[in-house]
């Protein structure tokens, strides 16, 4: 059986992100493959309801780290890893790297309680690829605020985000073998032809 692959959305709120999903997904679609499109938190019933909490509740930070690994052990087991197994492509928008920048570099919790929980909760799965949407901060906000009601990470200041950016490019340049770096900023159709490319190439 042909082998699927992991692909994961990421950046900062507003990047751009859920823009593309559809986009790849076709892409993939197109080709023949089977394509599982999900998201985190969330992606089982339990998980959108621990997403519910995450995003409108205020929590101690490591509870907030817990539930987001809590959320991805249900995923993992219910939707990725099966999918995985019988062979279908699946993009998450958002998975780990999400936890290390948000709780890691925005919320500025010890990266090595992180590690310890990646290495708890899937010691052995990684992406195959992961798509980084990066735009400087005000440019993120403006497009958030021109869209809807803010959640509570989307309310947090400039600072937080800088320092969620720079967490993520951070990891970008620890694993270059899995993320591509996209320029956010620039029009959707250019973006999408980067995308297109990309694709091609796995
Ligand atoms: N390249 C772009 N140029 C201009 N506007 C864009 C571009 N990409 C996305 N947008 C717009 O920015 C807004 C936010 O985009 P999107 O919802 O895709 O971001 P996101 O990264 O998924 O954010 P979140 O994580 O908060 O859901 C949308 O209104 C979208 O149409
Ligand atoms: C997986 C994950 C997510 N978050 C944050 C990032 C976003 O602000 C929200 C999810 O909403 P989205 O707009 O649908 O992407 O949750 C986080 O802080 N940590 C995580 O691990």
């Amino acid at each position: 059986m042909a082998s699927g692959k992991f692909i994961t959305f990421e950046g900062i709120d507003g990047a751009g992100k859920s823009t593309h999903i559809p986009f790849v997904t076709q892409l993939l679609r197109d080709r023949g493959l089977t394509v599982v499109a999900t998201r985190e938190p969330g992606g089982t019933e339990l998980g959108e309801r621990l997403r519910e909490l995450v995003l409108h509740h205020k929590m101690h930070l490591e509870t907030e780290a817990l539930l987001m690994f809590a959320s991805r052990r249900e995923h993992l087991a219910q939707v990725i890893e099966p999918a995985l197994a019988r062979g279908d492509w699946v993009i998450s928008d958002r998975f780990t790297d999400a936890t290390f920048a948000y709780q890691g570099g925005g919320r500025k919790l010890a990266l090595d309680k992180l590690d310890r929980l990646e290495q708890w909760v899937h010691p052995h799965l990684q992406p195959d690829l992961t798509l980084l949407f990066d735009v400087p901060l005000e440019v993120a906000r403006a497009r958030l605020d021109a869209e809807r009601t803010l959640d509570k990470f989307e309310q947090e200041k400039a600072d937080f985000f800088a320092n969620t950016r720079a967490e993520y490019l951070r990891r970008a340049a620890q694993f270059p073998h899995r993320f591509r770096l996209i320029d956010s900023t620039r029009p959707i159709a250019v973006i999408q032809e980067d995308l297109r490319a990309i694709v091609a190439a796995l």
